[in-house]
């Protein structure tokens, strides 16, 4: 199967010349290794390190993240059968999706929402990186959340609250220091040349549903932040209709709220931003990231290593 004609024609008008290493990341992705996250409210890097050695599974270490583990995909099924997995002590995750909760700039004592969050990839990493945060997962789609709750469990992540709502809805009575929205979208970042299952589904029709879904997601994500609060903002898409432009729609209706750079480790008046740490991860290290219309928002291209990610940190105004 094909990639649709919609598609190609937005990442050309989107990213010019650079579309073609989009396409031939999605072409490489059939050989995309096995990555997880060591769950440190279990287990330990080191612990894991030694699993794989006894288990004889070759690994590399990811620089940007020593929590996060990179196996050949002819590894895939030893991984499956280690405890490790069985016991919650990893989580496999990809590696761009580990991305957004490291964005998030989380301290102890804050009030966490994640929007959009069942299987719970990213929650149980939230709830790793910072256990005395109070976190709440949203998810309307009932076995999502039963899946969701399963997770929570089996990785230990004791600091989250599970709420089945539409977080469209969410009352505006709530508040929160620091918001996920991993928006649901056309999963364009994770399309496998060749693989039909993650081509089933991808149309324009789709897309249009999924921007609709986003913009009414980031608005009340951004009614619900506390003034001097984040959201984080991650699709695993490449298309703008899903990223720049639902973050402009976004910005445009909420005055109140700005954009923080998260390639900005200082401000103009040389202070350190909320996003220093972040901002560092990506000057140091090797992730495929394209040039988009918004500066200071993040698009990782597809390679082999990295399915495409979109993330955007916005900031409500004290
Ligand atoms: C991209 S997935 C989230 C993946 C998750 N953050 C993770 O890391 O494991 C999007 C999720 O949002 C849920 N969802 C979609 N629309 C929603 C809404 N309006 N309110 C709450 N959850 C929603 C979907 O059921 C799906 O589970």
């Amino acid at each position: 199967m094909a990639l649709p004609s919609f598609f190609i024609d937005s990442i050309a008008g989107s990213y010019g010349a650079a579309a073609s290493s989009i396409l031939e990341g999605i072409a490489q992705a059939k050989d995309r290794p096995v990555t997880f996250r060591a769950n440190t409210l279990k287990s330990s890097a080191e612990e894991v390190a030694e699993a794989l050695h006894a288990a004889g599974i070759e690994f590399k270490r990811v620089p940007w993240y020593a929590d996060a583990f990179i196996v050949p995909a002819s590894f895939e099924q030893a991984v499956w059968n280690l405890d490790l997995i069985h016991d919650g002590k990893i989580y496999l995750q990809s590696l761009s999706s580990m991305l957004p909760p490291l964005a998030l700039a989380m301290q102890a004592g804050q009030d966490i929402l994640d929007m959009c969050a069942a299987p719970g990839g990213k929650t149980t990493q939230i709830a790793a990186l910072e256990p005395q945060a109070h976190v709440t997962a949203a998810e309307m789609h009932a076995p999502r959340a039963d899946k969701l709750e399963h997770n929570l469990e089996k990785q230990g992540a004791k600091n989250v609250q599970v709420m089945r709502v539409d977080a469209r809805e969410l009352d505006e009575f709530f508040s929160f220091d620091r918001i996920l929205l991993d928006a649901p979208c056309t999963g364009s970042g994770t399309l496998i040349a060749g693989c039909e299952r993650t081509l089933k589904g991808f149309s324009e029709q789709l897309l249009q549903k999924c921007a609709r879904s986003q913009r009414a997601l980031l608005d009340r994500g951004l009614t619900v932040l506390k003034p001097g609060g984040y959201l984080l903002y991650s699709t695993c898409s490449v298309l703008p209709q899903e990223n720049e432009d639902a973050v402009a729609h976004a910005l445009k209706k909420h005055r109140d709220c700005e954009l923080a750079a998260l390639d900005k480790a200082e401000d103009a008046d040389g202070n350190l931003t909320v996003a220093a740490p972040f901002a560092e991860l990506l000057a140091q290290h090797d992730i495929p990231v394209l040039h988009n219309e918004i500066e200071g928002t993040v698009t990782v291209a597809p390679s082999r290593e990295y399915e495409g990610f979109f993330l955007a940190l916005m900031t409500k105004k004290r």
